[in-house]
């Protein structure tokens, strides 16, 4: 998981200058065992700026709340601090003692993931020791090395309020330390009762109650919330949470409004009595900000504009030439729905073509040669586990996945974020393509837009994002068919291009030669239609299925024709679509959102 600085040639050194501070990881008073760790077997030379503001600020015993930008260091900023003060407690931690430290995180990938960044971290410290929990492992395995102890415990909160709920060895009298890492996200993810709950039960909810203020006081707490994007959830969370928290990461705002006092600061001062208001104010700072969503500066952002019947033509052309410009590569490809991801994985997987470049001849190899991942939040637990690590670990891999990998996962060298579904919003998308251009990298981003979805670029620039066009044609035009280049330089629709029609018949022989593969394309398509209709607030303006023409939304999943036996849900919705047509009024859709 870690990098090493300096390993990639092509980044320059100033990209990286602004990340990282000047000073370094002894300056901050990390213990000097945990300094020589980071930098001798983790390969961090020296702190990332958010790293160099919050870790000393963590070290004095505050509560904290971090925003930053997605790839600068975050988990470190958190888990450095915690470390070096459990390693320096007296007497020394015991498993006895039960828990210490426990990292809230929305998804089990990301738990998996700090895990092992924690396991890293506490390499020197033997006795202190990491552990997970979270959903869809099993809970008698989890119960047992609870009652062993964990010193420092990382849980997705549905799991974790299982346990406190049902687990009675579960010890946490001696809890100093309470992390929300990616608090957004989990709040997203709809566990913001869940949190209220678990806060409740280990006593530190910081709210009106009088009762509850004194237990606060009385507990040796320090809480940690950290996050990509602020909003009213967030704010609510920290305001039941933390108690007069120093706001990190946050000076961008600042300086927006408020020029001087932000000025030679290494962190926003701290909160006084009202946090409330305080926090009430950066709140509506960020809706207006427009660089809220503050992307890394050498990603590269694009759009590509493609016709609904030609967009899986497309996407496999794309990713043919990403590999074969550079062997070796890492690319996600995000996706609207699982079973949408369990067809894309399957063609991309398996659809074969032939060497003569001739799609319908006899020789035939794998189109795409590397590896094919998946992840969603259908597939079981183990299934998961070995995508997530597969993934991270090949060099040269394509990962299929819904926004379940959108937040926090941190997969090494990933070179590309293709977003073939739009995501649901601004915020999404900032998270989407963070997973590339992390630490200084270079990356590159590409969204796939239908030309009557073409007003997102407007919403997204709104935000801080701007697209510059993908050159499609040039790329179409450098795949030879019948064994030949294009040397017309014509401009030819890209549905009558010759490489695309060639493509798009082998993909719709492939998707017809089994049932299994039909049954795959015709879910897809049902999903995919419904999860378009899902798109909330402005967006639903933008992304109307009224302007889609469903026989060329099905050309997209290789189906020659529009499934019939969709369901009844299905049929409802296009009658009702049909009717809104007639009446050419704007249309109230029923939400039904996609399971990620
Ligand atoms: N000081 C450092 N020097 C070099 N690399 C670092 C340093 N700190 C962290 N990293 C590496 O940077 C990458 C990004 O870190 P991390 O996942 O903590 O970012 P993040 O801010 O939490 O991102 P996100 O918001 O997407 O979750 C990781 O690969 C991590 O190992």
């Amino acid at each position: 998981m870690a990098k090493k600085l300096g390993k990639s040639p092509a980044v320059k050194d100033e990209e990286k200058e602004g990340l990282f501070a000047s000073c370094s990881f002894p300056d901050l008073g990390l213990h000097p065992t945990l300094c020589a760790h980071l930098q001798d077997k983790m390969g961090f030379k020296a702190p990332t700026r958010i790293q160099a503001q919050a870790i000393p600020v963590a070290i004095s015993g505050q509560h904290m709340l971090v925003k930053a930008a997605t790839g600068t260091g975050k988990t470190l900023a958190y888990l450095a601090p915690i470390v070096h003060l459990l390693q320096m407690r007296e007497p020394r931690a015991e498993r006895t003692d039960g828990t210490f430290a426990l990292v809230l995180v929305p998804t089990r990938e990301l738990c998996l993931q700090v895990y092992g960044i924690v396991q890293q971290l506490v390499h020197r410290f033997h006795w202190i020791v990491p552990g997970y929990i979270m959903g869809g492992e099993n809970r008698a395995k989890e119960k047992a090395r609870l009652r062993k102890g964990i010193s420092i415990l990382i849980a997705t909160p549905g799991r974790l309020l299982d346990h406190l709920q049902h687990t009675s060895s579960f010890v946490y009298s001696n809890l100093r330390w309470i992390v929300f890492d990616e608090a957004d996200s989990i709040l997203e993810l709809g566990f913001g009762k869940a949190l209220e709950d678990i806060l409740e039960l280990l006593g530190s909810r910081n709210d009106a109650s009088k009762q509850n203020k004194n237990k606060m006081e009385s507990m040796q707490r320090q809480n940690l919330l950290l996050s990509a994007t602020l909003n009213e959830k967030v704010n609510r969370l920290a305001k039941i949470s933390l108690k007069n928290p120093v706001m990190i990461g946050l000076e961008e705002q600042n300086k927006t409004s408020d020029s001087s006092s932000a000025r030679g600061k290494n962190h926003t001062s701290l909160l006084s009595d009202d946090e409330e208001k305080i926090l009430e104010k950066h709140s509506t700072k960020v809706e207006q900000t427009v660089d809220d969503f503050k992307l890394p500066a050498q990603l590269v952002q694009r759009y590509v504009k493609v016709s609904c019947g030609s967009r899986l033509a497309i996407l496999l052309t794309i990713l043919k030439s990403l590999f074969e410009r550079q062997l070796s590569h890492k690319v996600v490809v995000f996706l609207s729905t699982c079973d949408s991801v369990d067809f894309h994985h399957t063609v991309l997987n398996q659809l074969e073509w032939t060497s003569g470049l001739q799609l319908d001849m006899d020789k035939k190899q794998k189109f795409l040669s590397c590896k094919v991942f998946r992840l969603h939040g259908n597939m079981d637990q183990d299934d998961r586990k070995k995508s997530f690590l597969g993934f991270s670990s090949e060099k040269s891999a394509v990962l299929v996945s819904t926004d379940v990998a959108a937040r926090g996962l941190d997969f090494p060298k990933v070179k590309c974020i293709i977003q073939y579904d739009s995501p649901g919003d601004a915020s999404e998308y900032v998270h989407r393509v963070g997973r590339t251009a992390r630490i200084g990298e270079k990356g590159e981003a590409l969204l796939f837009l239908q030309p009557v979805e073409i007003d997102y670029l407007s919403d997204l620039k709104l935000h801080g994002a701007v697209l510059t066009e993908y050159p499609l044609q040039k790329v179409l035009d450098s795949f030879p068919v019948n064994g030949q280049r294009l040397h017309k330089r014509k401009q030819i629709s890209l549905d009558m291009h010759p490489w695309i029609m060639s493509l798009q018949r082998a993909l719709e022989s492939f998707v017809a030669s089994e049932d299994t593969t039909k049954k795959l394309a015709r879910d897809a398509f049902c999903s995919w239609i419904r999860a378009y209709t899902a798109h909330r607030g402005e967006l639903k303006n933008i992304f109307m299925v009224k302007k889609l023409h469903l026989g060329h939304v099905a050309r997209s999943f290789g189906l020659k024709e529009q499934p019939s036996l969709v369901g009844r849900s299905h049929q409802v919705q296009l009658k009702k679509r049909k009717k809104e047509q007639k009446r050419e009024r704007p249309a109230k859709r029923r939400k039904i959102p996609a399971k990620r």
